[in-house]
């Protein structure tokens, strides 16, 4: 990292500096210096034969850098030991010299269509069903459309986001934070064939242990009331291992509340979620017991919104509820709110890669600031705010190494998804 930051001060030094040929020529002997790993005059000589004995120390670690190990010599015709891309920045960047015939450069090109291809292949497997595969999006005529409005309600924590960004693929999907209405946010939208659907978190629709909802915050929940009616489908979910554990009354009201009669306008399904906390599975029978007769809901659903059992399942039931209706939101468009979700999604996804069980939870990962900039690319700074000193040295890793990786690895998927450069910057800090 040392010598890249060399290599753009030094770049720029070069740059303004450009009509003095000599001082131009001192900077790129630097140059030569930094990145090909050529002896320089100054060097001390290398030992001749004689002097060099076998069992002189030798730590290939020294080396590693430099590409110095065997492959780099080729029936006794020694290749050359600097690092090629480094040498082929530095005939652009520096000297101005046309660099697309290279080798590497053709390289570092498929590298990035690699990408690109990888970001289109995780959009096409946000389902893993081929049967709604057949159509592509961008043909569908808007009379042959079909489009699905999917309400879903529930106590705070029960995996309303989680199962929702398992049937959308929050990757590559508009899972945004859209206000809809008032109280109620697009949490993500599916485009799949001719069928869109989109799904709308409903939140403030909890109900007091007396059955009736709060007074503090009536007006807006009883819009909110209102308006889950006009839902397609209302996906009434819950946290089946708690309802085992510690059942709360509140949620057992709004089960009851939503599943009391039956409604022809709107399908109504209850899900249990977190299945794959229960250990016991006879108890998820007692829990389906416990609710079925409830003229309300017309299917009662399994699921991990976590892990996905079940999903695949709900989702196909819900494509088969759409009807035929143009599509409310554009299939290809990328709100910024999507963008900063993915943003830290990314992150978050390569912190767990790289520190495994070693970090906690409680870890606060935040987005700092957010900036398209005037070349159109983007700058984004997330904080990593830990409770302990200790934790930060785990996150930072040696000599920076770890946040290091996370960073390197991050940015390039992020690039491939935003088709964009990004410069993401990471930062780990202690609580203040
Ligand atoms: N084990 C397990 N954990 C889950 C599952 N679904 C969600 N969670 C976890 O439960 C917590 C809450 O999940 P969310 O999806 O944020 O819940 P939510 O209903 O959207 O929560 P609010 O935004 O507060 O309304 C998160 O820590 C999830 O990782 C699941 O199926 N299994």
């Amino acid at each position: 990292m040392k010598a890249l930051r060399v290599l753009r001060t030094l770049s720029s030094i070069t740059t303004a500096q450009s009509p003095n040929p000599q001082k131009c020529f001192t900077s790129s002997s630097l140059f030569n210096r930094f990145y090909s790993a050529q002896p320089q005059h100054d060097d001390p000589l290398p030992p001749t034969t004689d002097e060099f004995h076998a069992d002189a120390v030798f730590d290939s670690s020294h080396f590693d850098d430099l590409n110095l190990n065997s492959s780099n010599i080729d029936n006794g015709n020694q290749k050359p030991t600097w690092d090629d891309k480094y040498r082929d920045r530095v005939k652009s960047q520096v000297f101005q010299e046309d660099i697309s015939q290279s080798r590497i450069w053709k390289r570092e090109e498929e590298k990035k269509k690699k990408a690109g291809r990888l970001a289109e292949s995780l959009l096409e497997a946000a389902l893993d069903d081929d049967e709604y595969d057949d159509v592509e999006v961008g043909e569908v005529k808007d009379e042959d459309q079909k489009s699905l409005s999917v309400g879903i309600i529930g106590a705070p924590n029960a995996g309303k986001s989680a199962l929702t960004n398992y049937m959308v693929g929050t990757k590559v999907s508009a899972v945004s934070r859209k206000v809809n209405t008032t109280t109620h946010e697009v949490l993500g939208v599916l485009t799949k064939g001719v069928t869109q659907m989109c799904f709308f978190d409903t939140p403030g629709l909890m109900l007091k242990k007396s059955g009736f909802p709060y007074s503090d915050i009536k007006v807006r929940n009883e819009s909110a009331w209102t308006s889950v009616n006009l839902y397609d489908v209302l996906i009434v979910i819950f946290d089946i291992h708690r309802h085992l554990t510690r059942p709360d009354s509140r949620v057992v009201r709004l089960i009851e509340r939503m599943g009391s009669i039956s409604n022809t306008a709107q399908k109504r399904v209850l899900c249990m979620n977190k299945v794959d906390l229960v250990a016991k599975k006879n108890d998820l029978l007692k829990v389906v017991e416990e609710f079925r007769d409830l003229p309300g809901y017309e299917r009662y659903f399994m699921v991990s919104g976590l892990k996905g059992a079940g999903v695949k399942d709900l989702t196909k039931y819900l494509m088969e509820q759409a009807v035929k209706r143009p599509w409310d939101e554009d299939p290809f468009a990328m709100s910024e709110e999507v963008m900063k979700n993915i943003s830290l999604e990314i992150v978050r996804e390569k912190l767990l890669d790289h520190v495994h069980q070693e970090i906690p939870y409680g870890i606060d990962h935040r987005l700092m600031s957010w900036k398209e900039l005037r070349d159109g690319s983007l700058r984004i700074e997330q904080h990593f705010i830990t409770h302990k000193i200790s934790q930060r040295k785990i996150l930072v890793g040696k000599n920076g190494s770890k946040i290091g990786r996370i960073g390197v690895e991050a940015n390039e998927e992020l690039r491939a998804i935003f088709k964009r450069n990004v410069h993401l910057i990471l930062m780990v800090r202690v609580k203040s």
